[in-house]
């Protein structure tokens, strides 16, 4: 698996040091682990792991500031953990709904020795104003949903980031309160579908 995650974050650009590829496969591991019991996410088998979700997060490093982020519906951590990982120096908190993510999610912190990780159980339309300058979400809900639900959450500046498969067309066309500021097509290596990275700005 080592192989494999070198071998793609060369074709991705990535320099991460050694350190920080092992708690990505660490984190791959832990993942692994939990879910045959609490079933956090629907894909299983190890390798698919690795491209559908860790190389799949960690496709957005480039756009991710250097401050603070908010990962909304993160569920087992994806995108926030890898990117939490990939980068110290980044505050990230991660909310979900459900409670059994967020353990794991808080536990993964713990094993993993992520200090710059804050798990939150809640839903994220209740969570207190503090501004983030980016606020980003994969597989949570359409755009006007995630604008609406995280408007009071956005530092004035900041931006909106919806990891996507097909470009959304018909969600932007229904947008109010936000406009596209920026689409980024992806590559995942091993990943065999389209990505985009939706980048928006209030309106
Ligand atoms: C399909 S999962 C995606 C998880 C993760 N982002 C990923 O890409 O694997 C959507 C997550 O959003 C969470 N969720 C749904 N509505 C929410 C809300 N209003 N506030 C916080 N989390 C929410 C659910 O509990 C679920 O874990």
């Amino acid at each position: 698996m080592k192989e494999r995650l070198d071998a793609a974050l060369a074709a991705m650009g990535l320099d991460l040091p050694g350190a920080c590829r092992e708690q990505l496969l660490a984190y791959l591991d832990l993942l692994r682990k939990w879910n045959k019991t609490y079933n956090l996410t629907a894909i299983h088998e190890p390798e698919r792991m690795l491209t559908h979700h860790l190389l799949d997060s960690l496709a957005v490093l480039p756009y991710i500031g250097a401050e603070r982020l908010l990962d909304v519906g993160a569920g087992a951590g994806l995108p926030g953990i890898p990117l939490a990982i990939a980068r110290p120096g980044l505050a990230v908190t991660l909310i979900d709904a459900s409670h059994k993510k967020v353990a794991f999610m808080h536990q993964a912190a713990i094993e993993l020795g992520l200090d710059n990780v804050k798990a939150v159980h809640g839903r994220v339309e209740q969570l207190p104003a503090a501004p983030f300058p980016q606020i980003i979400s994969r597989a949570f809900s359409d755009l006007s949903d995630f604008v609406r639900l995280t408007r009071p959450l956005l530092a004035e500046g900041g931006e909106w980031l919806a990891m996507k498969g097909l470009f959304p067309n018909e969600e932007l066309a229904q947008l109010k309160g936000a406009r596209l500021k920026r689409d980024i097509e992806l590559a995942v290596p091993g990943l065999d579908a389209n990505r985009h990275l939706i980048v928006l700005e209030a309106a």
